[in-house]
């Protein structure tokens, strides 16, 4: 066989899993050139790109891609007055292309995240190279090679962790029993061995960690080098900060819940549209008995956006977040929430009745999730369809 003629070549996995039942889903209000490095991994699937911002605006995608876009005027012919429920201005109109895509997987990850590899495992990458090395030379540096030499591919981690169980009820010390090289250690009971359905898997980032605001005021110059080689499932009944940076999910388990709530323009909030969906989806996944797992893969995040800014979207999430949590600890879901889309409305009336004394904004979130509900099902029809013919 040609030896291949790049390093980004060499890279490319002998097989793309769930090619056919998986999209990609990407905000945008840049241009997407990072597609060139990922490339190798994501060109045999299909790309939904969410341009945000400027409609008239020409975004650019790399050639060869297969991919579908919409922008701001395609989401309001598309949903009509329940439109609003999409962000604009903010990365959280990603989920419009959740509820566009007819695939069982859904991969999201932001134009400023790139693969890397081994060159963190225990040792640092010189800034330097980042910067000065050409594409070539960064992935020659970066492509992961696990011990077959094989290039660990960021996709491809996320679908092995959602193709296998979480192990929500009790912790295995020794992190995923079902790693090759891993299992379950001694006094796990076995009657929980099988664990349940994984329906989310949290991807982290090297370089640029995704701090808030006033950690990244007062820490500019950090950057998490560090590469902790495991994957664990988030305990039952445990919140935590979901990124939507390098994120996936099965949509047919979850993907109702994945709203990324209202932020941006016109909204006295911004960057807490994964974070809300993150407490959404765990709350609704403990009710479902589903697991939402955390750690591989990594991709390297190369922006930091302006603190500043970003202190202005987030402050009042800052403060309101000291009794969002609460509020979704507290969370009780009644037994007749049998669906995703049940618990989804059920919790947005709680929303109503608990957080709107918070501010009034909740009470229009709460509005904007029943309204998410209803163009999702509208758009994924999953009864008899109208006139009798099923769907
Ligand atoms: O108005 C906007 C701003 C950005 N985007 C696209 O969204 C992602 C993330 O944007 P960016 O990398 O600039 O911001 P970060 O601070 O690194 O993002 C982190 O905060 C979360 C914001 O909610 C986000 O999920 C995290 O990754 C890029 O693809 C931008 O092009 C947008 O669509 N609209
Ligand atoms: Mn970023």
């Amino acid at each position: 066989m040609a030896e291949p003629a790049t390093a980004t070549q060499a890279a490319a996995p002998a097989v793309s899993l769930l090619k056919d039942e998986l999209d990609i889903v990407i905000p945008t209000i840049r241009n997407l050139d990072f597609l060139e490095m990922w490339r190798p991994f994501f060109q045999p699937y299909h790309l939904i790109i969410v341009q945000d911002g400027d409609p008239s605006k020409t975004i650019k995608v790399p050639e060869g891609f297969d991919y579908e876009l919409y922008n701001r005027n395609d989401i309001n012919r598309i949903l009509g007055p329940k439109a609003s429920c999409i962000s604009f201005k903010d990365s959280a109109c990603r989920c419009f292309g959740y509820m566009v895509s007819k695939k069982k997987y859904i991969f999201t990850i932001d134009d400023d995240c790139f693969y890397l590899g081994f060159c963190y495992y225990g040792q640092k990458l010189n800034p330097l190279i980042v910067l000065m090395g050409d594409l070539d030379t960064l992935v020659q540096i970066c492509v992961a090679k696990d011990p077959s030499g094989k290039a660990i591919n960021a996709l491809e981690q996320h679908i092995k962790n959602l193709l296998s169980p979480s192990t929500p009820f009790f912790f295995n010390t020794l992190y995923d029993p079902f790693r090759e090289g891993a299992d379950f250690v001694r006094g796990y009971p076995f009657s929980l061995r099988e664990g349940v359905p994984t329906a989310a898997s949290h991807g982290l980032w090297l370089n640029i960690p995704d701090y808030d605001a006033p950690t990244q005021l007062v820490k500019p110059l950090e950057r998490n080098t560090r590469y902790v080689d495991a994957v664990l499932t988030i305990p039952k009944g445990t919140l935590f900060p979901m990124c939507g940076m390098n994120l996936a999910f099965n949509r047919e388990l979850i993907g109702p819940a994945m709203y990324f709530g209202l932020m941006g323009d016109g909204q006295p909030i911004g960057r807490y549209d994964d974070m809300w969906a993150g407490w959404c989806t765990k709350v609704i996944c403990d009710h479902l008995g589903l697991g939402v797992k955390t750690g591989l893969p990594y991709i390297f995040h190369s922006k930091a956006s302006n603190p500043f800014v970003n202190l202005r979207k987030e402050y009042k999430g800052i403060y309101w977040q000291e009794e969002i949590i609460p509020f979704f600890q507290q969370a009780v879901l009644p037994k007749d929430c049998t669906t995703v889309q049940k618990c989804y409305i059920e919790l947005a009336k709680q929303v109503k009745e608990k957080l709107s004394k918070v501010d009034p904004y909740f009470d229009k979130l709460a509005d904007a999730m029943v309204t998410w509900i209803e163009a999702w099902d509208e758009l994924n029809p999953t009864g008899p369809v109208p006139n009798g013919k099923a769907a």
